[in-house]
């Protein structure tokens, strides 16, 4: 049952057998677009994500002046920014709803034009980490206006460039920031050579991402240990098309191992830098069995499964529906290396703890991630505080607990709109 508030998630009442296929990443298609409005020529993004958040960043993107056209047969034409059409003296806004990567990797964009550009978005994004990159950027000679907030509402001043040069940079709170400075690099004057100090940066996949598709791209990328050197290039990439998204298929992924049965994720690319390729071994690891073959993989499980200790920090979107996982293990689980999962969607640590122990399970939140016991669970709203992962995750509950409302399933339209629908056929297929 849906309606506007909450959503039934449906029991799996017999072992499941269904074929799946999910939208495209939302991390390849957002970073598709940046890189395609800082190409010399049009590129077109095939089989791209349609969501909350890839439609947020076109609208950035035509904000900045770089317009785009649905193609026929699916997918944009990204045209390349033109400056220019960004009027002086008119304050052009930027609407970042709460898409991490639309609020990271867009400012930068703004320092090529020559108006002001507003960036702002829901109250949530305002809550999550943007200081050190606004820093850096304005180390590489961004004109950037916070009011003192190192958060939204704050103002870029283009002045038709970004100097670049050599910064320092602190991307111990997000991945995002350094992406952000690597996708802006070869748009600037002097090309960025970043080094990374404080802690080691999260979510190492996204970066690697970023690298890889700078290169696709046809910019140059040197790493050395914590220090990237992006020159100055010309991009261009006339077809690029988009994987799906292997983050947004985990909570199909792990459904086997709490129904039996089987499920085959079309598409799953045989090798890819998506963090989600991390479950084939996660699920291997407790008991599923997987096969990857050139159309998708399929995986089957049943049976019981013993808890595990795992570190996430290189994949911690994940995290959500991997701990709703854990709660049916016949032991307990440790998870660690996500005290940055505060500064997602929501406080997300503190929102598993709070709603999985709220059904019955004993979940802790720690510095630094979750310990989980497993006590039987009970029907119950799950809250999902504006999470499209936390959807997934009560999706995920919903199997073997029956009365599992999830609260604002439309939320679940930052990645994936159609969730519910995909979701529902999978249990009764
Ligand atoms: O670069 C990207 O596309 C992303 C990087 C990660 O961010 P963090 O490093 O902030 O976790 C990830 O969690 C997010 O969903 C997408
Ligand atoms: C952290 C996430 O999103 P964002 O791109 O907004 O950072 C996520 O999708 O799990």
């Amino acid at each position: 049952m849906t309606d506007e508030d909450s959503w039934t998630a449906p029991v799996a009442e017999a072992p499941l057998d269904a074929v799946v296929r999910v939208p495209g990443s939302k991390s390849i298609t957002n970073r598709a677009y940046v890189l395609s409005a800082l190409a010399t020529a049009p590129t077109r993004v095939r089989a791209p994500l349609d969501s909350r958040d890839a439609r947020l960043m076109l609208g950035a993107l035509a904000a900045l002046g770089a317009r785009s056209e649905e193609t026929p047969g699916g997918g944009y034409l990204v045209h390349p920014l033109n400056p220019a059409r960004i009027h002086v003296e008119e304050t052009v806004n930027v609407v970042l709803g709460n898409a991490g990567t639309v609020a990271r990797f867009t400012p930068a964009l703004a320092t090529l034009g020559s108006s002001p550009v507003l960036f702002d978005g829901d109250e949530a994004i305002r809550r999550r980490p943007i200081g050190p990159l606004l820093q850096a950027l304005r180390d590489l000679g961004a004109d950037i206006d916070d009011d003192g907030r190192a958060a939204p509402p704050f103002t870029v001043r283009g002045h038709g460039g970004l100097p670049g040069g050599r910064v320092d940079l602190d991307s111990s709170a997000s991945s995002q920031f350094l992406s952000a400075l690597l996708l802006a690099a070869p748009a600037t004057e002097k090309g960025v050579t970043v080094r990374l100090v404080g802690g080691n940066p999260p979510s190492e996949p996204h970066i690697a991402m970023t690298l890889d598709m700078l290169r696709r791209f046809g910019a140059t990328v040197d790493r050395d240990g914590v220090e990237f050197h992006v020159p100055p290039a010309r991009l261009s990439c006339p077809v690029y098309t988009v994987e799906p998204d292997l983050s947004t298929a985990a909570p199909f992924v792990v459904a086997p191992l709490l129904t039996g049965g089987k499920v085959r994720i079309e598409g799953w690319p045989s090798s890819t830098t998506q963090p989600g390729d991390y479950l084939r071994g996660l699920v291997t690891q407790l008991g599923a069995s997987v096969s990857l073959d050139e159309g998708g993989l399929t995986v089957e499980g049943g049976g019981s499964f013993s808890g595990a200790t795992l570190d996430l920090h290189e994949v911690g979107e994940l995290t959500p529906v991997i701990a709703s996982l854990l709660c049916f293990a016949d032991s307990p689980s440790v998870i660690t290396g996500v005290a940055h999962l505060r500064g997602h969607e929501t406080d997300r640590l503190a929102a598993l703890a709070a709603e999985l122990s709220g059904l019955g399970a004993d979940v802790k939140d720690t510095e630094d991630g979750l310990r989980i016991t497993p006590a039987p669970m009970t029907a119950g709203v799950f809250h999902t505080y504006d999470d499209h992962r936390l959807v997934m995750a009560g999706a995920v509950l919903g199997l073997r607990i029956p009365g599992i409302d999830v609260e604002n399933p439309a939320t679940v339209g930052k990645t994936f709109p159609g969730f519910v629908d995909a979701w529902s056929s999978m249990v009764t297929a």
